[in-house]
Formats: structure tokens, C-alpha cells, sequence
């Protein structure tokens, strides 16, 4: 953690729409006139696709699974040392993982390989990291402890399951047989590294399909906002204002002493009155300490 150079992280498994509700954080810097540097959490991964394809043969034959949840496919003690560096210094460095032809083009590379490592931004107000492992801890690393406000994207699995199979099949090249099988090989990782990361967070955000998504390998699109609720959990924050939150968001509920519920239309709205005030409050701490020093 670091007054002169925060974190602000968004963690969440893949397909959980960390990459979306990056959106509403862009947004939000630019409302505030936040300089952020943005770091994706797939340049972590250890291999390129073609790699892992390797590894995860390899693992197989060992009769073990490796999948993109875990520390073998991913170096936890980089990213602590970029969050280490950038709280202590504003520095450090990032690179990308190319998912798709769209992403790879510009770069004159293929789908499913990195982009080189290059230094981050210089003087930038915040880091923000957008990805699957911004609140992970384990006995040789704790990523979480250097995040100022970490927030998770947890859709309930069969929504975050049907948001992946259809996003890896429509704009990632991969059969829907290839997706379901990761999903699979993921689900050891996925209750070891992914799912304690929601117990460390500052606020949750779990949308809840209204829907029936009882089969999600079989569904044909994505449940809309419309068509679902957005349960939002405050751990250990005292400033929370929920009589104003209740007041702005029409339609919402609490349904615990830290619990909101908004319907989905307005997760951009809640969103936006939740993190602009704490956003606000860590780049205002920033620049008093920067006044000063
Ligand atoms: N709130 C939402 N409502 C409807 N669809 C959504 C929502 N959030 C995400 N999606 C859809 O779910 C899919 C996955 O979202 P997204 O790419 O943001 O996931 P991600 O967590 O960033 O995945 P990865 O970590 O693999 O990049 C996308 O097709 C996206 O449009
Ligand atoms: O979303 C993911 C993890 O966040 C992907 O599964 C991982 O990055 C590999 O990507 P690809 O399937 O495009 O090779």
C-alpha cells in the first residue's frame, strides 16, 4: 500500500467482465483527470499459447492439470514486484498477451503471444490492474497486501461460465469443446486461486442472472443487464454512504447491514457513485503527501 503511488485493482476469473468494468474505471480516471498506467493481468501469464498448449500435454501425461489459474502458468512474484516497485517508486514495467487477431495485427504478431516488456508510463497518479490475480496470496507471494482498493468482478459461475464460452468461441478462435475441457482442467486452480481473492476485497460485485442459466454449456447468449441483479458487498469499509446510494439508485435494496443490491441496468451508475468517491480520496491523500514531500 502507498499514499504517493496507489493501486486500485480489478480481480476477477476470465470472462468475468473484468475487462468490461475496466471500461467504467477508464471512465472514471478521465472524469477525475486521473493519469492511470494500466497493466493487464494476462502479461503474467509464463507462456505464450503455444507453450501452454505444451504445457498443459505435458502435465497431463504427469496425470496433473496446469491452467491459466494458477502459479505454473502464471508468475505471481513478478506481478508482486511490479506492485512492490510501483508503490515504492511510480515505476516498473508491463507487456501484453495478444488473445486475437484484432489485438495481435497492429503489433505484426500472432494471437496468443506477448508483446515485449516495456517500462510504464513516467509520473502517472495511480496503477490499475485489470485481471485474474489482483487479490492473490500464497506463501511465497501476497499480491493483495500492496492493492489500495481492490475491487472483484464475480458474476455466480454458470453466468461467468456461459460470458467465457461464448467470448473464447465468438472472439478467441477456440471450440466450444476446447473452452469446456479449460474450464475443467481450471476448476482445482479456480477454488485455490481465484475464489479466495473475494475475501480480500474491498467491495464485490456479483451479478445474479434472473434468467434460468441451469445449463450454461448449452445457453446461446448472454443474460443482459436487464435481466439480472447486481449484489454489491462492502468488507470492513465504515464510510459507506447507503441512504444516498439507496436514494440515486432507483430500485435498490440492501439485503444485509453491507450488502447492496441494484438491478443490473444500473451497475454502470452504482459503480460510478461507489469508486469516484474512494477514487477521489486516494489521488486527493496522493497529492497532499506529494505537496509535502
Ligand atoms: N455486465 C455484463 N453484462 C453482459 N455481458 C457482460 C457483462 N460483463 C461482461 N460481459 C460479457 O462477458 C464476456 C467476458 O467479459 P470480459 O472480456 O470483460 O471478461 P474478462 O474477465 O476481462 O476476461 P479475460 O480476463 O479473459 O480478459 C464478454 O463477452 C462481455 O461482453
Ligand atoms: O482469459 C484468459 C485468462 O484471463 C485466457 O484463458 C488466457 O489469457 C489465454 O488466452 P487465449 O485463450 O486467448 O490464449
Amino acid at each position: 500500500m502507498s499514499v504517493q503511488h496507489p493501486i486500485i485493482a480489478v480481480t476477477g476469473s476470465s470472462g468475468a467482465g473484468t475487462s468490461t468494468t475496466g471500461q467504467a474505471l477508464r471512465h472514471i480516471f478521465r472524469n477525475l483527470d486521473v493519469n492511470a498506467a494500466f497493466v493487464e493481468g494476462d502479461s503474467f501469464h509464463r507462456f505464450s499459447r503455444p507453450e501452454m498448449d505444451l504445457a498443459i500435454r505435458r502435465a497431463q501425461e504427469q496425470g496433473k492439470h496446469i491452467s491459466y489459474f494458477g502459479p505454473e502458468a502464471n508468475d505471481f512474484e513478478q506481478l508482486e514486484k511490479l506492485f512492490s516497485d510501483y508503490s515504492e517508486t511510480g515505476q516498473g514495467s508491463s507487456r501484453r498477451y495478444l488473445h486475437s487477431f484484432d489485438d495481435a495485427v497492429p503489433y505484426n504478431q500472432m494471437p496468443g503471444t506477448f508483446t515485449p516488456w516495456e517500462p510504464l508510463e513516467e509520473k502517472t497518479d495511480a496503477l490499475f490492474y485489470e485481471g485474474l490475480h489482483g487479490g492473490v496470496a500464497g506463501s511465497d507471494f501476497d499480491v493483495a497486501r500492496h492493492v489500495d482498493l481492490l475491487i472483484g468482478m464475480v458474476p455466480i459461475v454458470n453466468l461467468e461460465w456461459i460470458q467465457k464460452l461464448l467470448r473464447d468461441t465468438s472472439e478467441r478462435g477456440h471450440s466450444r469443446e476446447a473452452v469446456t475441457q479449460s474450464i475443467v482442467r481450471s476448476m482445482e486452480d479456480y477454488i485455490h486461486h481465484i475464489v479466495p481473492q473475494f475475501s480480500r476485497t474491498h467491495i464485490n460485485f456479483q451479478r445474479v442472472p434472473t434468467v434460468d442459466t441451469s445449463n450454461p454449456f448449452s445457453a446461446k447468449d448472454i443474460p443482459s443487464l436487464d435481466e439480472s441483479f447486481v449484489v454489491i458487498r462492502f468488507r470492513g469499509m465504515k464510510k459507506v454512504d447507503f441512504p444516498y446510494l439507496l436514494q440515486m439508485i432507483n430500485g435498490s435494496f440492501m439485503s444485509r447491514i453491507n450488502t447492496l443490491v441494484v438491478p443490473g441496468g444500473k451497475m454502470a451508475l452504482a459503480m460510478e457513485l461507489i469508486l469516484t468517491p474512494l477514487i477521489a480520496e486516494l489521488i486527493e491523500k496522493r497529492n497532499s503527501a506529494s505537496q509535502r514531500y
